[in-house]
Protein backbone atom coordinates (compact mmCIF):
# COMPACT_ATOMS: atom_id res chain seq x y z
CA UNK A 1 0.00 0.00 0.00
CA UNK A 2 1.51 3.22 -0.93
CA UNK A 3 2.25 5.57 1.70
CA UNK A 4 1.01 9.34 0.43
CA UNK A 5 2.41 10.88 3.79
CA UNK A 6 5.11 12.53 1.71
CA UNK A 7 2.71 13.83 -0.74
CA UNK A 8 0.22 15.11 1.41
CA UNK A 9 3.33 17.63 3.39
CA UNK A 10 3.37 19.45 -0.13
CA UNK A 11 -0.21 20.94 0.48
CA UNK A 12 -1.69 24.16 2.50
CA UNK A 13 -4.99 22.29 4.02
CA UNK A 14 -6.27 24.75 6.81
CA UNK A 15 -6.04 23.46 9.98
CA UNK A 16 -9.59 21.67 10.83
CA UNK A 17 -10.56 21.22 7.52
CA UNK A 18 -11.43 17.97 5.86
CA UNK A 19 -10.97 18.37 2.16
CA UNK A 20 -13.21 16.51 -0.01
CA UNK A 21 -13.56 19.13 -2.92
CA UNK A 22 -10.30 18.42 -4.36
CA UNK A 23 -12.62 17.44 -7.37
CA UNK A 24 -13.81 20.72 -7.64
CA UNK A 25 -11.05 23.28 -6.54
CA UNK A 26 -7.49 21.37 -5.53
CA UNK A 27 -5.96 23.15 -2.66
CA UNK A 28 -2.63 25.23 -2.63
CA UNK A 29 0.52 23.20 -3.19
CA UNK A 30 3.19 24.79 -1.29
CA UNK A 31 5.87 25.03 -4.40
CA UNK A 32 3.30 27.09 -5.86
CA UNK A 33 3.15 29.86 -3.47
CA UNK A 34 7.16 30.25 -3.71
CA UNK A 35 7.15 29.84 -7.53
CA UNK A 36 4.49 32.80 -8.02
CA UNK A 37 6.67 34.48 -5.58
CA UNK A 38 9.72 34.00 -7.93
CA UNK A 39 8.12 34.51 -11.53
CA UNK A 40 6.42 37.84 -10.25
CA UNK A 41 9.63 39.55 -8.84
CA UNK A 42 12.79 37.53 -10.66
CA UNK A 43 11.13 37.27 -13.50
CA UNK A 44 8.52 39.61 -14.47
CA UNK A 45 10.15 42.16 -12.40
CA UNK A 46 13.74 41.77 -12.43
CA UNK A 47 14.06 40.62 -16.26
CA UNK A 48 10.83 42.30 -17.57
CA UNK A 49 10.07 41.84 -21.27
CA UNK A 50 13.75 39.49 -21.30
CA UNK A 51 11.92 36.38 -19.52
CA UNK A 52 10.18 35.50 -22.73
CA UNK A 53 13.82 34.21 -23.47
CA UNK A 54 15.53 34.37 -20.59
CA UNK A 55 13.06 32.43 -18.42
CA UNK A 56 11.32 30.36 -21.37
CA UNK A 57 7.99 32.17 -20.88
CA UNK A 58 7.57 31.14 -24.45
CA UNK A 59 7.85 27.25 -24.49
CA UNK A 60 5.91 26.95 -21.04
CA UNK A 61 2.42 25.86 -22.49
CA UNK A 62 4.31 22.19 -24.03
CA UNK A 63 6.97 22.24 -21.38
CA UNK A 64 4.11 21.88 -19.14
CA UNK A 65 1.70 20.23 -21.48
CA UNK A 66 4.01 17.59 -21.65
CA UNK A 67 4.29 17.02 -17.64
CA UNK A 68 0.41 16.34 -18.31
CA UNK A 69 0.68 13.99 -21.04
CA UNK A 70 2.32 11.38 -18.43
CA UNK A 71 -0.72 11.65 -16.76
CA UNK A 72 -3.20 10.98 -19.47
CA UNK A 73 -1.02 8.31 -21.41
CA UNK A 74 -0.50 10.89 -24.21
CA UNK A 75 3.31 10.83 -26.27
CA UNK A 76 4.94 14.20 -25.62
CA UNK A 77 4.91 16.93 -27.62
CA UNK A 78 1.31 16.11 -27.97
CA UNK A 79 -0.26 18.13 -24.88
CA UNK A 80 -0.24 22.06 -25.24
CA UNK A 81 -1.64 24.05 -22.33
CA UNK A 82 -3.53 27.75 -22.32
CA UNK A 83 -6.75 29.12 -22.04
CA UNK A 84 -10.40 27.78 -20.52
CA UNK A 85 -11.36 24.51 -20.67
CA UNK A 86 -14.94 25.88 -22.58
CA UNK A 87 -12.15 27.19 -25.35
CA UNK A 88 -10.40 24.22 -25.54
CA UNK A 89 -14.06 22.12 -26.00
CA UNK A 90 -14.45 24.18 -28.55
CA UNK A 91 -11.07 23.79 -30.64
CA UNK A 92 -11.05 20.33 -29.86
CA UNK A 93 -15.19 19.58 -31.12
CA UNK A 94 -14.55 22.37 -34.22
CA UNK A 95 -11.42 20.48 -35.66
CA UNK A 96 -13.11 16.90 -34.92
CA UNK A 97 -15.79 18.27 -36.87
CA UNK A 98 -13.74 19.53 -39.44
CA UNK A 99 -12.46 15.82 -40.55
CA UNK A 100 -15.96 14.87 -41.09
CA UNK A 101 -17.76 17.21 -43.43
CA UNK A 102 -20.17 15.02 -44.81
CA UNK A 103 -21.67 14.32 -41.45
CA UNK A 104 -24.23 16.39 -39.16
CA UNK A 105 -24.30 14.87 -35.70
CA UNK A 106 -22.29 15.83 -32.64
CA UNK A 107 -23.31 12.68 -30.10
CA UNK A 108 -22.95 13.58 -26.76
CA UNK A 109 -24.88 12.55 -23.35
CA UNK A 110 -27.31 14.03 -20.13
CA UNK A 111 -24.44 14.10 -17.55
CA UNK A 112 -21.89 16.35 -19.75
CA UNK A 113 -20.98 19.27 -18.14
CA UNK A 114 -23.30 22.15 -19.35
CA UNK A 115 -20.26 24.17 -20.64
CA UNK A 116 -19.60 21.41 -22.79
CA UNK A 117 -23.27 21.12 -24.72
CA UNK A 118 -23.66 24.80 -24.47
CA UNK A 119 -20.13 25.17 -26.64
CA UNK A 120 -21.61 22.51 -28.69
CA UNK A 121 -24.75 23.85 -29.90
CA UNK A 122 -23.21 27.36 -30.11
CA UNK A 123 -20.76 26.33 -32.52
CA UNK A 124 -22.77 23.80 -34.82
CA UNK A 125 -25.29 26.59 -35.01
CA UNK A 126 -22.57 29.15 -35.83
CA UNK A 127 -20.90 26.53 -38.47
CA UNK A 128 -24.25 26.42 -40.01
CA UNK A 129 -23.74 23.28 -41.87
CA UNK A 130 -27.25 21.65 -40.79
CA UNK A 131 -25.16 20.23 -37.80
CA UNK A 132 -27.23 18.94 -34.54
CA UNK A 133 -25.96 18.36 -31.11
CA UNK A 134 -27.81 14.67 -29.91
CA UNK A 135 -27.81 14.12 -26.46
CA UNK A 136 -28.71 10.74 -25.13
CA UNK A 137 -28.51 9.09 -21.45
CA UNK A 138 -24.82 7.71 -20.73
CA UNK A 139 -25.72 4.34 -20.67
CA UNK A 140 -27.43 4.75 -24.55
CA UNK A 141 -24.10 6.29 -26.24
CA UNK A 142 -22.93 3.16 -27.24
CA UNK A 143 -26.38 2.26 -29.17
CA UNK A 144 -26.60 5.82 -30.77
CA UNK A 145 -23.18 5.87 -32.35
CA UNK A 146 -24.12 5.07 -36.12
CA UNK A 147 -23.04 6.51 -39.34
CA UNK A 148 -24.80 9.84 -39.18
CA UNK A 149 -22.35 10.65 -36.17
CA UNK A 150 -19.23 12.97 -37.07
CA UNK A 151 -18.09 13.08 -33.36
CA UNK A 152 -18.73 11.63 -30.33
CA UNK A 153 -17.88 14.16 -27.57
CA UNK A 154 -17.83 13.20 -23.98
CA UNK A 155 -17.22 13.92 -20.61
CA UNK A 156 -15.17 10.68 -19.08
CA UNK A 157 -16.40 11.30 -15.65
CA UNK A 158 -19.62 12.31 -14.69
CA UNK A 159 -19.44 15.52 -12.79
CA UNK A 160 -22.53 14.73 -10.70
CA UNK A 161 -22.81 11.25 -10.18
CA UNK A 162 -18.92 10.08 -10.70
CA UNK A 163 -20.17 7.26 -13.43
CA UNK A 164 -16.93 6.68 -15.51
CA UNK A 165 -17.29 6.13 -19.41
CA UNK A 166 -15.40 2.88 -20.94
CA UNK A 167 -13.12 5.38 -23.10
CA UNK A 168 -11.06 2.35 -25.09
CA UNK A 169 -14.82 0.67 -25.62
CA UNK A 170 -16.46 3.59 -26.84
CA UNK A 171 -13.75 5.01 -28.86
CA UNK A 172 -13.65 1.86 -30.68
CA UNK A 173 -17.11 1.97 -31.19
CA UNK A 174 -17.01 5.54 -32.77
CA UNK A 175 -14.13 4.63 -35.05
CA UNK A 176 -15.94 1.50 -36.73
CA UNK A 177 -19.10 3.89 -37.24
CA UNK A 178 -16.16 6.29 -38.83
CA UNK A 179 -16.80 8.79 -36.10
CA UNK A 180 -14.04 11.11 -34.25
CA UNK A 181 -13.72 11.28 -30.51
CA UNK A 182 -13.31 14.43 -28.35
CA UNK A 183 -12.61 13.23 -24.95
CA UNK A 184 -13.35 15.77 -21.37
CA UNK A 185 -10.87 14.70 -18.37
CA UNK A 186 -11.44 17.40 -16.40
CA UNK A 187 -12.60 14.98 -13.55
CA UNK A 188 -10.09 11.79 -15.11
CA UNK A 189 -6.53 13.97 -15.18
CA UNK A 190 -5.30 12.83 -11.74
CA UNK A 191 -7.91 11.30 -10.66
CA UNK A 192 -7.66 7.59 -11.94
CA UNK A 193 -5.16 6.16 -15.06
CA UNK A 194 -5.93 7.32 -18.50
CA UNK A 195 -4.19 6.42 -21.59
CA UNK A 196 -5.63 8.27 -24.20
CA UNK A 197 -3.35 6.91 -26.75
CA UNK A 198 -4.09 3.24 -26.16
CA UNK A 199 -7.54 4.13 -26.24
CA UNK A 200 -7.32 5.53 -29.45
CA UNK A 201 -8.38 8.94 -28.21
CA UNK A 202 -8.57 11.55 -31.20
CA UNK A 203 -8.50 14.57 -28.94
CA UNK A 204 -8.64 15.11 -25.37
CA UNK A 205 -9.25 18.21 -23.33
CA UNK A 206 -9.23 19.24 -19.50
CA UNK A 207 -9.20 21.25 -16.51
CA UNK A 208 -6.02 21.70 -14.45
CA UNK A 209 -7.56 23.29 -11.30
CA UNK A 210 -9.23 19.89 -9.88
CA UNK A 211 -7.06 17.37 -9.26
CA UNK A 212 -4.29 18.63 -10.65
CA UNK A 213 -4.27 21.64 -8.16
CA UNK A 214 -3.32 24.26 -10.69
CA UNK A 215 -5.52 26.87 -9.02
CA UNK A 216 -8.75 29.03 -9.61
CA UNK A 217 -8.64 29.46 -13.56
CA UNK A 218 -6.05 27.47 -14.11
CA UNK A 219 -4.80 26.84 -17.89
CA UNK A 220 -6.81 24.05 -19.25
CA UNK A 221 -5.17 21.24 -21.42
CA UNK A 222 -5.91 19.64 -24.85
CA UNK A 223 -4.05 16.57 -26.68
CA UNK A 224 -4.25 15.83 -30.95
CA UNK A 225 -3.69 12.67 -31.61
CA UNK A 226 -0.49 12.32 -33.36
CA UNK A 227 -2.66 11.11 -36.89
CA UNK A 228 -4.54 14.23 -36.43
CA UNK A 229 -1.46 16.60 -35.15
CA UNK A 230 -0.76 18.09 -38.70
CA UNK A 231 -3.97 18.40 -39.99
CA UNK A 232 -6.32 19.69 -37.42
CA UNK A 233 -7.54 22.98 -38.44
CA UNK A 234 -7.27 25.45 -35.83
CA UNK A 235 -10.67 27.56 -35.87
CA UNK A 236 -9.13 29.86 -32.98
CA UNK A 237 -6.40 31.22 -35.67
CA UNK A 238 -4.16 33.16 -33.09
CA UNK A 239 -1.08 34.46 -33.71
CA UNK A 240 0.83 32.10 -31.02
CA UNK A 241 -0.86 29.35 -32.70
CA UNK A 242 1.25 30.13 -35.87
CA UNK A 243 4.49 28.49 -37.16
CA UNK A 244 6.50 31.72 -36.76
CA UNK A 245 4.23 33.94 -34.62
CA UNK A 246 7.14 36.30 -34.26
CA UNK A 247 7.49 36.73 -38.46
CA UNK A 248 4.13 38.87 -38.11
CA UNK A 249 3.15 37.41 -41.21
CA UNK A 250 0.10 38.82 -42.54
CA UNK A 251 -1.36 34.92 -43.23
CA UNK A 252 -2.28 32.24 -40.92
CA UNK A 253 -0.04 28.91 -41.27
CA UNK A 254 -0.50 26.22 -38.67
CA UNK A 255 2.15 25.90 -36.54
CA UNK A 256 3.15 21.94 -36.63
CA UNK A 257 1.21 19.30 -34.57
CA UNK A 258 -1.30 20.57 -31.28
CA UNK A 259 1.35 24.29 -30.92
CA UNK A 260 -1.64 24.85 -33.39
CA UNK A 261 -3.88 24.92 -30.47
CA UNK A 262 -1.94 27.90 -28.68
CA UNK A 263 -4.18 31.20 -29.62
CA UNK A 264 -3.07 34.07 -27.43
CA UNK A 265 -0.33 34.85 -25.28
CA UNK A 266 -0.21 32.07 -22.72
CA UNK A 267 -0.81 33.38 -19.03
CA UNK A 268 2.34 32.74 -17.80
CA UNK A 269 2.12 33.54 -13.93
CA UNK A 270 -0.61 30.73 -13.96
CA UNK A 271 1.73 28.23 -15.76
CA UNK A 272 4.39 28.78 -13.24
CA UNK A 273 1.45 27.59 -10.11
CA UNK A 274 0.61 24.82 -12.39
CA UNK A 275 4.02 23.86 -12.97
CA UNK A 276 4.82 23.90 -9.73
CA UNK A 277 1.50 22.23 -8.83
CA UNK A 278 2.56 19.37 -11.30
CA UNK A 279 6.05 19.07 -8.40
CA UNK A 280 3.13 16.91 -6.95
CA UNK A 281 2.87 14.15 -8.82
CA UNK A 282 6.67 13.26 -10.09
CA UNK A 283 7.23 9.60 -9.53
CA UNK A 284 3.75 9.70 -8.28
CA UNK A 285 2.37 6.05 -9.89
CA UNK A 286 -1.59 6.46 -10.91
CA UNK A 287 -2.37 2.82 -10.26
CA UNK A 288 -1.34 3.61 -6.49
CA UNK A 289 -3.39 6.90 -6.65
CA UNK A 290 -6.29 4.99 -8.11
CA UNK A 291 -6.71 1.93 -5.22
CA UNK A 292 -5.84 4.56 -2.86
CA UNK A 293 -8.68 6.66 -4.02
CA UNK A 294 -11.01 3.60 -3.92
CA UNK A 295 -10.11 2.44 -0.70
CA UNK A 296 -11.05 6.27 -0.12
CA UNK A 297 -14.18 5.80 -1.38
CA UNK A 298 -15.16 2.69 -0.39
CA UNK A 299 -14.92 3.47 3.22
CA UNK A 300 -17.21 6.83 2.77
CA UNK A 301 -19.99 4.48 0.94
CA UNK A 302 -19.59 1.67 3.80
CA UNK A 303 -19.75 3.97 6.76
CA UNK A 304 -22.24 6.55 4.96
CA UNK A 305 -24.68 3.73 4.62
CA UNK A 306 -23.92 2.38 7.85
CA UNK A 307 -24.99 5.65 9.60
CA UNK A 308 -26.62 7.85 7.82
CA UNK A 309 -30.18 6.18 6.37
CA UNK A 310 -31.01 9.30 5.37
CA UNK A 311 -28.92 9.22 2.26
CA UNK A 312 -29.58 7.81 -1.04
CA UNK A 313 -26.04 6.62 -2.81
CA UNK A 314 -26.26 8.06 -6.13
CA UNK A 315 -23.20 7.35 -7.64
CA UNK A 316 -22.06 3.60 -9.12
CA UNK A 317 -21.77 1.02 -6.70
CA UNK A 318 -18.80 -0.56 -8.40
CA UNK A 319 -15.87 1.30 -7.74
CA UNK A 320 -14.01 0.88 -11.24
CA UNK A 321 -17.60 2.26 -12.34
CA UNK A 322 -16.92 5.23 -10.91
CA UNK A 323 -14.19 7.94 -11.14
CA UNK A 324 -12.74 9.64 -7.77
CA UNK A 325 -15.86 10.73 -6.21
CA UNK A 326 -19.15 9.81 -4.67
CA UNK A 327 -22.09 11.15 -4.59
CA UNK A 328 -25.36 11.06 -2.13
CA UNK A 329 -28.41 12.19 -2.70
CA UNK A 330 -30.74 13.95 0.41
CA UNK A 331 -34.03 16.17 0.46
CA UNK A 332 -32.07 18.95 1.61
CA UNK A 333 -28.79 18.72 -0.29
CA UNK A 334 -27.99 22.58 0.46
CA UNK A 335 -28.43 23.03 4.45
CA UNK A 336 -26.73 19.54 4.99
CA UNK A 337 -23.46 20.37 2.78
CA UNK A 338 -23.87 24.09 4.94
CA UNK A 339 -23.65 22.68 8.32
CA UNK A 340 -21.08 19.78 7.07
CA UNK A 341 -18.56 23.43 6.33
CA UNK A 342 -19.15 24.87 9.33
CA UNK A 343 -17.78 21.41 10.71
CA UNK A 344 -14.63 22.04 8.88
CA UNK A 345 -15.95 19.11 6.14
CA UNK A 346 -15.70 20.46 2.83
CA UNK A 347 -17.78 19.28 -0.21
CA UNK A 348 -20.52 20.29 -2.29
CA UNK A 349 -23.53 20.14 -3.75
CA UNK A 350 -25.52 19.98 -7.22
CA UNK A 351 -28.77 20.24 -7.36
CA UNK A 352 -31.21 19.69 -6.56
CA UNK A 353 -30.16 17.42 -4.47
CA UNK A 354 -27.01 15.98 -4.74
CA UNK A 355 -24.46 15.84 -2.10
CA UNK A 356 -20.67 15.65 -3.61
CA UNK A 357 -17.80 14.57 -2.38
CA UNK A 358 -13.96 14.25 -4.15
CA UNK A 359 -11.16 11.87 -3.14
CA UNK A 360 -7.88 12.87 -3.75
CA UNK A 361 -4.88 10.41 -2.34
CA UNK A 362 -1.97 12.88 -2.54
CA UNK A 363 -3.52 14.97 -0.04
CA UNK A 364 -6.59 13.35 2.28
CA UNK A 365 -6.24 10.12 4.62
CA UNK A 366 -8.62 7.28 5.41
CA UNK A 367 -8.98 8.53 8.88
CA UNK A 368 -10.69 11.66 7.51
CA UNK A 369 -12.68 10.24 5.34
CA UNK A 370 -14.29 8.13 8.30
CA UNK A 371 -14.21 11.48 10.59
CA UNK A 372 -16.16 13.14 8.03
CA UNK A 373 -19.15 10.39 7.49
CA UNK A 374 -19.25 10.26 11.38
CA UNK A 375 -19.65 14.31 11.01
CA UNK A 376 -22.51 13.73 8.23
CA UNK A 377 -23.84 10.85 10.11
CA UNK A 378 -24.13 13.26 13.66
CA UNK A 379 -25.45 16.20 11.45
CA UNK A 380 -28.38 14.11 9.86
CA UNK A 381 -29.76 12.66 13.09
CA UNK A 382 -29.63 15.53 15.13
CA UNK A 383 -31.20 17.63 12.79
CA UNK A 384 -28.41 20.25 13.01
CA UNK A 385 -28.65 21.05 9.36
CA UNK A 386 -32.35 22.27 9.76
CA UNK A 387 -31.04 26.03 11.29
CA UNK A 388 -32.02 29.35 9.09
CA UNK A 389 -28.42 30.46 8.49
CA UNK A 390 -27.55 27.02 6.20
CA UNK A 391 -30.96 27.36 4.33
CA UNK A 392 -29.46 30.83 3.13
CA UNK A 393 -28.49 30.54 -0.45
CA UNK A 394 -25.31 32.63 -0.77
CA UNK A 395 -23.07 30.65 -1.67
CA UNK A 396 -22.50 30.43 -6.02
CA UNK A 397 -20.70 26.93 -6.26
C1 LIG B 1 -16.42 18.47 -17.62
C2 LIG B 1 -16.17 19.94 -17.49
N1 LIG B 1 -15.99 20.69 -18.60
C3 LIG B 1 -15.77 22.02 -18.50
C4 LIG B 1 -15.74 22.67 -17.27
C5 LIG B 1 -15.58 24.15 -17.17
O1 LIG B 1 -14.69 24.70 -18.03
P1 LIG B 1 -13.98 26.09 -17.73
O2 LIG B 1 -12.67 25.77 -17.09
O3 LIG B 1 -13.86 26.74 -19.04
O4 LIG B 1 -14.82 26.88 -16.77
C6 LIG B 1 -15.92 21.91 -16.11
C7 LIG B 1 -15.91 22.53 -14.74
O5 LIG B 1 -16.09 23.68 -14.50
C8 LIG B 1 -16.16 20.54 -16.22
O6 LIG B 1 -16.38 19.80 -15.14
N1 LIG C 1 -14.76 26.03 -12.56
C1 LIG C 1 -15.43 26.30 -11.42
C2 LIG C 1 -15.53 27.62 -10.96
O1 LIG C 1 -14.93 28.60 -11.68
C3 LIG C 1 -16.23 27.92 -9.80
C4 LIG C 1 -16.81 26.87 -9.08
C5 LIG C 1 -16.75 25.58 -9.51
C6 LIG C 1 -16.10 25.30 -10.70
C7 LIG C 1 -16.04 23.94 -11.23
O2 LIG C 1 -15.05 23.56 -11.73
C8 LIG C 1 -17.25 23.11 -11.16
C9 LIG C 1 -16.95 21.73 -11.63
N2 LIG C 1 -16.56 21.63 -13.02
C10 LIG C 1 -18.02 20.72 -11.35
O3 LIG C 1 -17.74 19.58 -11.55
O4 LIG C 1 -19.12 21.03 -10.92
Amino acid sequence: MTDFTATRALFHIPPGVIYLDGNSLGPLPLAAEARAARVLRAEWGDRLIRAWNEAEWSTMPARVGDRIARLIGAPPGSVTTGDTLSIKVFQALAAALALRPERRVVLSDSGNFPTDLYIADALCAALGRGLEVKVVAPEEVADAIDESVAVVMLTQVDYRTGRLHDMAALTERAHAAGAVTVWDLAHSAGALPVDVTAAGADFAIGCTYKYLNGGPGAPAFIHVADAHANVAQPILAGWFGHDAPFAFERGYRPAPGVERMRVGTPPIVALSILDAALDAWEGVDMTAVRAASIRLSETFIREVEARCPQVTLASPRDPYARGSQVSVTHPHAYPVMQALIARGVIGDVRQPDVLRFGFTPLYLSEDEVVRAADILADILATGEWDQPQFHARANVT
